[in-house]
């Protein structure tokens, strides 16, 4: 499996791939990925430039750790399989699939990815492959979509396309999007593959914001395609666990461990019952920890 797959994604930031003051140095604001743009954040009449600068862009800066991952266009379009040879010949590490509808949809794009890995020389398997859902035919297939491709580390819920489908709209308390949320959640854990939220477009209402993304992370997705620097903190202080968290979870897998060897199966830690079933969330939350940075072992440590 390549190792990148369930790499740490609490934010997966767009940006237009035209735009020289946005591509030069989005790593300065840490988010763990970015994803450069060539679908709606460029007009039609400029898809040729977006690639022009988005090649050079992935061949000479060091983007320092940041996933890159390219937005390529629709399948509906004349430009995806050209934008799928540029982000791969450029060095992308990963290709988001717009408006995806089946897993057909994810195996025609993976087609063009083998024969540019060749082509330009990348190791077969290098390139993902995440797939983004923007209609209510997409969120029905949710789960054929995540099981489409070793490829394929997840699944994004594009809000804005996805509510124009669903003859509603964005009305920032999420109700428009609880169905989409949930059942895509639930295909991506049925499948082992990670599951991101959509954008949140309002800048100015940072209150709204943090809301939303207490909401998805309590829903259990594990990160928030993003559109600003300005939104990254709220994420990463939300999918980082506390001290406090990671602590807790230390006991637990510790008292989990000594008593089974003492062949007692439930108990309590700091007052709350514990058996077996919450083992797996708390190793998980301590991998989350050491995986953002703010952990490195031995909080129980005398
Ligand atoms: C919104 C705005 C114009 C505001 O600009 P402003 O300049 O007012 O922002 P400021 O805060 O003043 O910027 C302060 C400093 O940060 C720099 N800075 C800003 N944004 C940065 C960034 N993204 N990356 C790196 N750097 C950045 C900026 O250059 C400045 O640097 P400096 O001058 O040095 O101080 C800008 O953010 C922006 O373009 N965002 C990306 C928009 C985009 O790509 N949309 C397409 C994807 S969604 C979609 O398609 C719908 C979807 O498909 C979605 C789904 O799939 O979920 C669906 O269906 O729903
Ligand atoms: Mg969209």
């Amino acid at each position: 499996m390549n190792p990148n797959k369930k790499r740490l994604r609490r934010t997966m930031m767009f940006l237009n791939a035209q735009k020289p003051g946005l591509i030069k140095d989005p790593y300065i604001y840490k988010p763990d990925s970015i994803m450069l743009d060539l679908e709606d954040a460029v007009a039609e009449n400029q898809k040729d430039a977006a690639r022009f600068s988005l090649y050079h862009a992935l061949q000479t800066i060091d983007y320092r750790g940041c996933e890159k991952v390219v937005r390529i266009n629709g399948l509906e379009t004349a430009f995806w399989r050209e934008d799928v040879r540029c982000a791969v010949a450029g060095g992308c590490d990963s290709i988001r699939i717009p408006k995806t509808e089946s897993a057909q949809d994810v195996k025609t794009v993976e087609e063009v990815i083998i024969q540019s890995e060749k082509e330009f020389g990348r190791e077969p398997g290098s390139v993902l492959i995440m797939a983004a859902i923007e209609s209510a035919r997409g969120v029905m297939r949710a789960l054929d979509i995540c099981e489409s491709s070793e490829r394929l580390f997840g699944i994004a819920l594009s809000g804005g396309d996805y509510t124009k489908d669903l003859q509603t709209r964005i009305t920032g308390t999420g109700i428009e999007l609880m169905g989409a949320r949930q059942n895509m959640v639930i295909a991506a854990r049925a499948a082992g593959v990670q599951c991101f939220d959509t954008v949140y477009t309002d800048l100015n209402d940072m209150a709204g914001f943090q809301q939303d993304v207490e909401t998805i992370h309590l829903m259990g997705f594990d990160g928030k395609s993003i559109i600003n620097p300005r939104q990254i903190n709220t994420v990463h202080k939300i999918f980082t666990p506390s001290e406090k968290e990671v602590i807790f979870a230390e006991k637990v897998v510790r008292e989990i461990d000594e008593k089974k060897a003492q062949g007692i199966g439930v108990f309590t830690v700091d007052g709350k019952m514990i058996d077996i079933a919450f083992y797996d969330g708390a190793k998980r939350t301590i991998e989350l920890a050491k995986a953002s940075g703010t952990y490195k072992g031995g909080l129980l440590d005398d």
